[in-house]
């Protein structure tokens, strides 16, 4: 059987982690083991920095990106997506009442993780508020807790679980849907000129939202 090796950045549950067994687990995980049954791969998780995700699939040294990650235009000029497998939307997490909604950030330090779509809506759309980057999300949350920043900004799904793992925080503002920078859903990433991969992963997306695995794996990680 064929060998599918996937690359991740495993500090961004419920999407991808390291758990106490240091196994990268996750919805994308679980997903990406359905999809490689369908295609009778085997598949290999790797975990490193998001923002050498993209630059490693282009060097070959991995075959697939899933990683909680936006298809954009931009992305779309570098790699080639499959069709969206979980619908996104971001928000910002604060340390509760001390901010009241987005227009209160100004002047302050939000954090945001290298290389993501955050950092780029957060650069250009909001310059009244100072954006730290940071190599992974989980270093973000410990200096919001420390109160080393103001909020930090991410991905609904993984604020939510922030907001589980931490009473002390709470969210700020709406959800934000902008499509020119948070694109169409969340796709998985293999390299130009891959379509052959691309299409089984297509096909593998179809069947198992046919016959209940996707719903399975979805009620398995995210809250209704
Ligand atoms: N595994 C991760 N750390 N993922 C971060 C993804 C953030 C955002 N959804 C993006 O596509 O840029």
């Amino acid at each position: 059987a064929q060998t599918i090796r996937f690359a991740t950045e495993a500090s961004y549950p419920p999407f991808e982690f390291v758990d106490s067994d240091n196994k990268i687990q996750g919805f994308d995980v679980d997903l990406a083991n359905a999809l490689c049954k369908e295609i009778d791969a085997t598949c290999t998780f790797t975990n490193q920095a998001f923002d050498s995700l993209i630059p490693s699939l282009k060097f070959r040294r991995f075959d697939a990106v899933m990683a909680g990650m936006d298809i954009t235009p931009e992305r779309e000029k570098q790699v080639l997506f499959s069709k969206p497998y979980y619908d996104n939307s971001a928000l910002f997490v604060a340390q509760k009442g001390k901010v009241a909604d987005v227009a209160a950030l100004k002047g302050k330090r939000v954090g945001v993780q290298n290389g993501t779509t955050h950092q780029k809506y957060l650069t250009e759309k909001h310059s009244e508020i100072t954006t730290v980057p940071y190599d992974s999300y989980q270093n973000a949350i410990l200096d919001l807790k420390n109160g080393r920043i103001d909020a930090v900004f991410g991905d609904t799904a993984v604020v939510n679980e922030w907001l589980k793992q931490n009473t002390a925080l709470a969210p700020v503002g709406e959800k934000v849907t902008d499509k020119a920078y948070f694109g169409t859903g969340l796709g998985i990433a293999v390299r130009m000129g891959n379509s052959d991969l691309q299409t089984k992963f297509n096909a593998a997306l179809d069947k198992v939202k046919a016959d209940g695995t996707y719903k399975t794996i979805y009620s398995k990680w995210f809250q209704q």
